[in-house]
């Protein structure tokens, strides 16, 4: 199939709200096709270049593509930016700047060729020569919708639930057969065929691709906790027999990660995910080392579910900080290693010897989990002295915990639940969680059964939309960030914030945003929206400043946080909340960022 025709579906897929409309467009579309071509089309319409499984990443950014829209088009600079004005968007820009262009040989194939060729070219310049070829041979809105692909971000209102549920309509089969095919399986393309062959039941646990992780909801008080956990079990508002089934862990303020293991196909193979399913072992290359030594003995491949800690001597997490400046590395020094050590602390397990346990309750997943702990520690025969919990050690610094179990206690009283979450903030941790006993695990649900209970301390996690170069001392690299929240498909500005990064943080930030600049104009450059940052701010203001209709008042940056995907930032919806909660609610003000 040519990719303008797959370009066209995607411009009525932007035309219609209708959720319905949408999935019998793409149903249509993969019906028609044939499997090869089903099987691209439905990665491609997730806004997916290359299959989750697949390694490969097109590293090209909005900069690049910018330049090739301005030498295919020979479009000024003046031109290229009004047009970029208008949509807000390269693709769109793209469209009007290419439009007295013709072309049109390219197919779904032949953008699979060029998005591999583009995965394994080296350096700008070698990119751009295969960006301009793979787009001359593109119409105007095949270009559109390249570009909108390459930069991750279609704009046609489709998630990848939709394209599973019209993979689904398309074959005649389960949705639920679809997503859990996908879910064991991880790769799309490889789902169309089996749904194709009806073979979808066949389909094997593949480790070493990401599960989605089970988040949880926020609670602001101990009585809320029990209150709202006793509609999570969906059990008469009893406490007593509410409380029975209630799990309390400490929070850690630490990053998210699951930890695959191997068994004696693959020994010694260890890999680390974060939320945002990223591979992210090589920033704790010494949880690798440590893992893959642990469980080599142990024979049986794992998939543990945990937060990555900074670990002090003292047997305590150290604060989130700490571990700031272990994220985002590909390499990490022996002497940033010993400074700032880092654990594993698991607190559930989601596949074990050949089973996935997401189906069983908590309370025994939790169970295997000790025992399959208790087992690694074991078979490294070095397990630590000094350890709150059972571990095992690393080679290399046998004194440190590697891995650690969460400890949990079943809730007896409000009075326990109280004292708990005090001890964990006197422990250094944010607060507690509490966690339905018999709950399954529910991978990407933001449900009930899972519930935290933390500081009180409004923040928001919004994504960069603008960057500007700073002042004094900071006139030479970008640091002031403007940022957006999500409002369903757009993102909406609602602040700008100038303090709370280290220099060396903004540094490495400057050569980022040049790479991902979308327009510049003046100082202002647009940039990529990619980087999730959390913000704390005095209080939430109206304003006709941003689109939003908001600003935030002294919005200060608390932290990165490369853990979290732009899809998973707040909403305005919640800013609206926390502005309606504020006992004044403030307008505009000189001073708004
Ligand atoms: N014992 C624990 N069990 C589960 N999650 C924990 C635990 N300790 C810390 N966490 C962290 O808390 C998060 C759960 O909160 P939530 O799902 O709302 O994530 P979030 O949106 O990142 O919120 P937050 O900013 O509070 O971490 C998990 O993603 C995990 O990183």
């Amino acid at each position: 199939m040519s990719f303008d025709e797959f370009a066209q579906v995607c411009e009525r897929l932007a035309e219609t709200g209708k959720k319905l409309e949408k999935r019998a467009l793409m149903a249509e579309l993969l019906a028609r096709l044939n499997t090869a071509d089903a099987a691209l089309a439905a990665i491609y319409l997730a806004g997916q270049p290359f299959a989750e499984t697949d390694r490969r990443a097109l590293n090209v950014g909005g900069a690049l593509l910018t330049k090739a829209v301005a030498q295919l088009s020979g479009a000024s600079d003046a031109a290229l930016h009004a047009a970029y004005r208008r949509h807000g968007d390269l693709g769109s820009a793209a469209f009007d700047l290419l439009a007295a262009k013709t072309g049109g040989s390219l197919t779904l194939a032949g953008v699979e060729e060029s998005f591999s060729a583009l995965a394994t070219a080296r350096g700008p310049a070698a990119k751009l020569r295969l960006l301009l070829d793979l787009l001359q041979r593109a119409t105007p809105l095949a270009a559109k919708y390249l570009i909108k692909l390459i930069l991750g971000d279609m704009r046609t209102g489709v998630k990848q639930s939709l394209v599973e549920e019209a993979i689904a309509v398309a074959s005649h089969a389960e949705v639920a057969a679809v997503r859990r095919a996908l879910m064991v399986n991880g790769s799309l393309p490889e789902v169309v065929v089996m749904a194709r062959a009806g073979t979808l039941a066949d389909a094997r646990m593949r480790l070493f691709h990401p599960l989605g992780f089970m988040l949880a909801s926020p609670v602001d008080s101990v009585e809320e906790a029990l209150a709202r956990f006793s509609e999570a079990i969906a059990e008469p508002p009893e406490q007593e027999a509410t409380l029975r089934h209630a799990q309390v862990e400490d929070k850690y303020d630490g990053m998210r990660a699951q930890l695959h293991c191997g068994d004696a196909s693959q020994p010694g193979r260890v890999e680390i995910f974060s939320r945002n399913r990223e591979d992210i072992g090589s920033s704790f290359p010494e949880l690798i080392e440590a893992f893959s030594e642990a469980f080599a003995g142990i024979d049986e491949a794992v998939i543990l579910d945990g937060e990555i800690l900074a670990w002090s001597p003292r047997q305590q997490a150290l604060p989130f900080s700490a571990l700031q400046q272990r994220l985002g590395r590909k390499r990490v020094s022996a002497e940033l290693r010993r400074q700032v050590p880092v654990v594993f602390m698991a607190f559930d397990l989601l596949y074990a010897g050949d089973a996935l346990l997401l189906d069983q309750p908590l309370h025994a997943r939790r169970q295997r989990l000790a025992h399959i702990v208790a087992r690694a520690a074991a078979s490294t025969g070095k397990p630590s002295p000094r350890a709150q919990g059972m571990l095992f050690a690393s080679a290399e610094e046998p004194h440190f915990p590697r891995l650690l179990l969460a400890p949990a206690t079943r809730l007896e009283s409000k009075e326990q639940l109280d004292r708990a979450y005090h001890e964990a903030r006197a422990r250094g941790n944010e607060g507690v969680m509490l966690k339905a006993a018999d709950s399954l695990y529910q991978p990407g649900r933001r449900g009930l059964a899972w519930l935290k209970l933390k500081r009180q301390l409004a923040t928001l996690d919004v994504v960069v939309t603008g960057v500007e170069f700073g002042h004094g001392r900071r006139a030479g690299v970008l640091s002031d960030y403007t940022f957006a929240v999500r409002d369903g498909d757009e993102l909406k500005n609602v602040g700008k914030a100038y303090s709370g990064l280290t220099d060396a943080e903004i540094n490495d930030l400057t050569l980022f945003f040049k790479q991902h600049t979308l327009e510049e104009f003046g100082g202002f450059r647009t940039v990529e929206p990619l980087l999730v940052l959390e913000v704390a701010f005095n209080n939430v203001m109206r304003s006709s400043r941003h689109a939003s209709g908001f600003a935030l008042r002294f919005p200060r940056i608390l932290r990165l946080r490369q853990d979290k995907p732009v899809s998973e930032i707040d909403t305005l919806a919640r800013v609206e909340e926390i502005y309606a909660s504020q006992p004044d609610k403030p307008q505009e003000e000189a001073t708004a960022g």
